[in-house]
């Protein structure tokens, strides 16, 4: 075991494909590199300490919200055999939580790498993700996986719920904006909402849940080769189908206007919806840079600028 032990993962980006990955449609995310979440491990003899930006003491006080991560730690002593194993976390992060971009399952993850680096023991990819998703199944009740997926990515990800997902290529020069409307969003809220409208008005619903499928395949053809257009067309016609399900927002509404106003060619939110983030694609970086601007003055509480080729 060592004394000092690290994990790191980033931000995540669905492009899109949320929700619909719940009922078995594809998804496509976007590991958001330059967004960063650590963990690290120091030693101690018998203390079992946790420090993140919203507890620090005792692992066995730690508040309700990080019932998902303390799940986990439990999990992980318990897997190498060490429940009593003292130890002292520390977890930092530049991803804001509960914004869509995957704040807890990159928790998860960098907590997962930083115990088995600890305990010195080969993490193979199959296992962290199962691993992860301990604390995102105590969160989020039943997760589809995407984002522990992309939080342990390093290329788009093409994503199926319970089969294996594989990288994808981009070969599309545009620029992403990301924007937070800095609402809280909760996964848990907005996949429920989703599901009783399924339930209320079945056939419509299912209807929408089949065209984000479409429009994911689109994508797909659209990146691969490089039709900035119909990436457009797809985009759009996602963020028709999720203000169907009822996960739009008024605040997410008004910023996606403006992007569509100053230049960006598509916009959507990103993630559970019903708050937090919204992305838009901006043909050129001057654009980008201009919109993330104009979200700013708008009310985005955040922005940020990606180009697209994340894996060129
Ligand atoms: C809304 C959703 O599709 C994405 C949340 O980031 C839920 C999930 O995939 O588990």
């Amino acid at each position: 075991m060592k004394n000092l032990a690290t994990g790191t993962s980033h931000a995540k980006i669905i492009l899109i494909g949320e929700h619909g990955v719940v009922y078995g449609q594809p998804a496509i995310a976007l590991p958001i590199s330059t967004i960063q979440m650590q963990a690290v491990i120091h030693r101690r003899e018998t203390a079992q300490l946790v420090k993140s930006r919203y507890f620090n003491g005792d692992f066995n006080s730690m508040t309700a919200n990080l019932g998902g991560i303390q799940a986990l730690i439990k999990a992980l002593l318990a897997r190498f055999d060490a429940p009593e194993q003292g130890f002292d976390i520390h977890i930092t992060s530049d991803i804001p939580s509960e914004r869509g971009m995957g704040s807890s399952a990159a928790a998860a993850v960098a907590v997962t790498r930083a115990f088995y680096d600890f305990f010195e023991q080969p993490l193979s990819h199959q296992t962290l993700l199962k691993t992860a998703n301990v604390a995102e199944s105590y969160t989020h009740g039943q997760p589809s996986g995407l984002d522990v997926a992309t939080a342990s990515a390093t290329s788009p990800v093409w994503f199926v719920k319970g089969r294996e997902n594989y990288p994808i290529p981009v070969k599309l020069p545009g620029y992403l904006v990301i924007a937070d409307t800095g609402i809280k969003s909760q996964t848990k809220v907005a996949v429920a909402t989703v599901r009783n409208l399924l339930i209320v008005e079945g056939e419509t619903i299912q209807q929408r849940i089949d065209d984000l499928g479409h429009l994911t395949r689109m994508t797909r053809d659209a990146l691969s080769d490089g039709n900035l257009p119909k990436l457009a067309r797809a985009l759009n016609g996602a963020q028709d189908d999720l203000r169907s399900l009822g996960v739009s927002h008024p605040a997410l509404e008004q910023l996606l206007a403006v992007a569509r106003q100053n230049g960006a060619v598509a916009a959507k939110l990103t993630g559970s919806g019903q708050g937090g983030c919204m992305i838009a694609v901006a043909p050129e970086e001057s654009i980008a840079n201009d919109l993330s601007q104009k979200l700013s003055a708008a009310g985005a509480t955040a922005t940020w600028v990606e180009p697209l080729l994340a894996n060129d």
